[in-house]
């Protein structure tokens, strides 16, 4: 293992926007623009400056990308949080984990959390090329250190400690496979991984971003029952990649502002359990009976549209990276105390007679605070059916993830 330290950066500037929030302008003060780079390099102050309705404009700080790349973050922290925010000190106290952190997925998505202000540190794990990985991330100058972890020997030192672990390890299909066709590969990177999970971090919120989701994470779960520390609040299947789609195809169909859409996306990870609940689209919007069909297969098709154009060479990466990084930071958020944070995410669920089911989840420091069922109610008949229909494939998923540990348990 090498430890490369970076450059740790001063955040206390935070304060600067904090402040004006609880003070100077603590009215609405829409069109306020921040253009310094200190304030803007730390997420609660914007979120703060957000919170009062000021307008947080990425373009005016220039070289400051860490800025530019959260501004989305921002934007939806800004739609959460309607009422005045009140911690404005981030602190860069959480140690993050990445799982496959040399791959197509990886790299991008250590990059982003590099640049959390919440993060101390960001371990990186793959079974190879990762140290070259680490080194070049270490150079940037956010406050987190990074280091770099290879090979089984050195997994369970990545693991100490950490609060947040983000696993995308594995194959990703090539044109032509279902998810489901990467289960025999990615079913026992996904089980030792877990394993060792369980051994060194039991209290960390585990982020499965491997496929097939719907059957990964309920092998995690059963590897975590196994070893007896299973915390079904803190175990996540990434549904957060449909979420964005949904809102892009949305805003762009509709003509509507990106950051103003909200679309949850329920179900599960794979062709029809991928499952976008339009009727629930904010801001209300109407659709007809073929907008709604034209999107829905396109939202549950959009990662096979990215596989085709890929051509062979993976799949989704850039943005399941951005849709991974925003999951850590409503992780860390959440972990950090805001207590306004909502994500949809494939959990241990009873909103359905299905054990496991993606729903809009309320997130605290404990993991999942809140299931919200609601959403499943008055939906449209067009729904209803799609709703019923995605539950033999969901619940055989599942099953088949469950069976897959049974059969190779793991060693208490
Ligand atoms: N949940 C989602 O929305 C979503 C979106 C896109 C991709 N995915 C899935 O994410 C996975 C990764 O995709 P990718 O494009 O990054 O693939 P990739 O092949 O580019 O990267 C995978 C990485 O995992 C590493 N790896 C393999 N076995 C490992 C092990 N035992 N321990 C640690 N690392 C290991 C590889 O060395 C590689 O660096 C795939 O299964 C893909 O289907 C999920
Ligand atoms: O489609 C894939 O295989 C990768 C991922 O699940 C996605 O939705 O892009």
């Amino acid at each position: 293992m090498a430890a490369t330290s970076a450059t740790t950066l001063s955040i206390g500037s935070t304060a600067c926007v904090g402040s004006k929030a609880n003070s100077t302008f603590n009215s609405k003060t829409s069109g306020l623009r921040f253009n310094s780079p200190n304030c803007l390099r730390s997420f609660s102050g914007l979120k703060a400056a957000s919170s009062i309705g000021c307008e947080v404009d990425s373009s005016f700080v220039g070289k400051e990308s860490c800025a530019a790349i959260r501004h989305s973050f921002v934007s939806r922290a800004r739609k959460q949080s309607q009422r005045s925010y009140n911690y404005v000190q981030p602190q860069a106290s959480y140690k993050v984990a990445i799982l496959g952190a040399a791959g197509g997925i990886g790299q991008p998505l250590a990059l982003l959390v590099k640049m959390s202000p919440l993060v101390s540190a960001l371990n990186l794990y793959d079974v190879a090329n990762v140290k070259g990985v680490a080194t070049d991330l270490s150079h940037c100058n956010t406050p987190s250190q990074v280091s770099d972890f290879t090979g089984d020997e050195e997994l369970a030192n990545c693991l100490k400690d950490v609060n947040v672990v983000v696993i995308p390890a594995g194959v990703p299909r090539k044109p032509g496979m279902t998810r489901d066709d990467l289960f025999n590969i990615n079913a026992s990177i996904v089980k030792n991984l877990i394993g060792a999970v369980a051994d060194n971090c039991p209290d960390a919120f585990i982020h499965i971003i491997s496929n097939p989701v719907n059957s990964t994470v309920p092998i995690a779960a059963e590897v975590l029952k196994q070893k007896g520390v299973y915390d079904p609040k803190k175990l996540f299947g990434v549904t957060t990649l449909d979420v964005v789609r949904a809102n892009t195809f949305v805003a762009q169909k509709k003509n509507l502002r990106l950051i103003d859409v909200d679309v949850p996306v329920v179900g599960g990870h794979a062709g029809i359990t991928i499952m976008p609940l339009l009727s629930k689209t904010k801001p209300s919007v109407t659709f007809t009976d073929e907008e709604v069909q034209e999107l829905t297969v396109r939202i549950q098709n959009a990662g096979t549209e990215v596989v085709e154009a890929k051509a062979g060479a993976g799949s989704a990466t850039l943005s399941m990276a951005y849709a991974a990084a925003r999951f850590v930071e409503s992780s860390l958020r959440a972990l950090d105390g805001d207590s306004d944070v909502y994500e949809c995410s494939y959990v241990q669920s009873d909103v359905t007679e299905l054990p496991f089911f993606a729903s809009r989840i309320k997130l605290g420091r404990n993991g999942v605070e809140a299931v919200i069922k609601s959403d499943l109610e008055g939906l449209t008949e067009y729904e209803q059916k799609a709703l019923e229909a995605l539950k033999p494939e969901l619940k055989a998923s599942i099953e088949k993830g469950i069976n897959f540990v049974h059969k190779q348990p793991v060693a208490a």
